[in-house]
Formats: C-alpha cells, sequence, structure tokens
C-alpha cells in the first residue's frame, strides 16, 4: 500500500461526512442559500491567497528542482487562476469584498504557512495535499449525483471536476509517496497527522460557511 493509499483510508470517514454535509448536498441540488456561498467564496478568496503562498513556499524548500517547479506552479495556479475565477463569481454572485478571514479559513491557512514554513517539507506536501485531493473527489461526488437541470453553482462544480484539477491531483499524490517512500517511519506518521489535520479543517470550513461562522 503507498503512503497516499494509507492516508486516504484514514481520513475515508471525514471524506464520507464531508459528502454528507448540507453545504455539499445543497451545492449539489443547486439549493443552498446565496449567502452561504457568498459567505463561502469571500472566505475561500482569502484561503486562496495564503494557500498559494504556502505552496510557493514549499516550492521554495522541496529537495528535487522538478518538485520545487512542480509547487511553484501549483501556487501560482492557485494565486492567478482560481482567484480570477472568484473575481468572476463575486459578480455573479453579488460579493462585494473579501472581507476578514474569518476563524476557520484563519485557522485553515495559519496552521498551512505555519506547516510550510517550519515543519519538515514533506509533512509540508501531506499538509497541502487535502486541498487538492478532497476538492476533487468532492467535485466529481458532486458531478457524478446532481440532477438539477439548472444549477446556479455548475462552474464551481465544473471546475473541481475537470481534467485539468484532476491532473494537478495526480502530480501532488505523486509527489507525496515519492518523498514518503525515501524518509523513515516517523516521518511517514508525521505526513499522516498533517493530512488528517488538514482534512478535518476541509470538513470544518464547508461546515462554518453553512453556519456562517464570524468572529
Ligand atoms: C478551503 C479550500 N480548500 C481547497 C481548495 C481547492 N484548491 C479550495 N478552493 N478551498
Amino acid at each position: 500500500m503507498t503512503w497516499s493509499e494509507h492516508a486516504w483510508a484514514t481520513i475515508e470517514p471525514i471524506y464520507h461526512a464531508i459528502i454528507a454535509m448540507p453545504f455539499i448536498a445543497e451545492l449539489q441540488e443547486g439549493t443552498l442559500p446565496i449567502e452561504k456561498f457568498q459567505f463561502y467564496m469571500a472566505q475561500d478568496s482569502g484561503y486562496l491567497e495564503h494557500f498559494g503562498r504556502a505552496l510557493a513556499l514549499i516550492g521554495a524548500r522541496a529537495q528535487d528542482t522538478d518538485d520545487a517547479l512542480t509547487f511553484m506552479r501549483f501556487g501560482e495556479g492557485a494565486i492567478v487562476v482560481e482567484n480570477a475565477l472568484h473575481e468572476s463569481y463575486f459578480r455573479d454572485f453579488g460579493v462585494t469584498e473579501r472581507g476578514v478571514l474569518e476563524p476557520t479559513c484563519h485557522h485553515y491557512v495559519h496552521f498551512l504557512k505555519s506547516t510550510a514554513a517550519l515543519d519538515p517539507v514533506e509533512v509540508a506536501m501531506a499538509a497541502v495535499l487535502p486541498c487538492f485531493w478532497i476538492y476533487k473527489e468532492v467535485g466529481d461526488h458532486i458531478y457524478a449525483h446532481q440532477r438539477a437541470s439548472k444549477n446556479p453553482y455548475r462552474r464551481w462544480i465544473d471546475t473541481y471536476a475537470g481534467e485539468d484539477f484532476a491532473t494537478s491531483v495526480r502530480q501532488a499524490i505523486g509527489i507525496c509517496d515519492k518523498v514518503a517512500a525515501s524518509t523513515t517511519d516517523e516521518m511517514r506518521a508525521r505526513m499522516g497527522e498533517a493530512f488528517i489535520t488538514a482534512s478535518r479543517l476541509e470538513y470544518q470550513f464547508w461546515d462554518s460557511a453553512y453556519r456562517l461562522v464570524r468572529w
């Protein structure tokens, strides 16, 4: 079993809890109240900026230059491509400003940035993996189960169910498996812990958007 297969098996209950969340079910049906999606969008815009910074930092710290380049490109993608996407979502969904990072987003981005800066780079790579992998699985799940012919959230769903994103996800998983294969059991366990923490925070991110949790 590869490191990533084992890691995914450990977060399977979290993933199932995520796809059972009202936020995801209502996104899929197109019935999610607009203010919950607006809250999510505004927080996610802040998230993506800091996620991009964390990815660039991991790129700078990666041992292998190909991996460094891949992570720098991930960072560019998060900041440039996804923020541009969010600008158009802001217009389409009537979000006027990003606002402050609310508690869950604040905690999540600071977990990612401190891990990227201070923990071994393998652990940092594992910490950002759920941001790729869970979104891919959730995007595929929603895409496969959607029934509404006119879903206002269709473009969002298509982004994460698309082939471009799938390619990045495969690359991120591949790099984690490669670095895991050449490190110690202790480091693999630390990678697993970081993967679980970020997966929990993915759950919290959607949950707090559904409940509109503010400071
Ligand atoms: C909170 C969060 N996590 C992950 C992704 C996907 N890059 C995202 N847009 N937002």
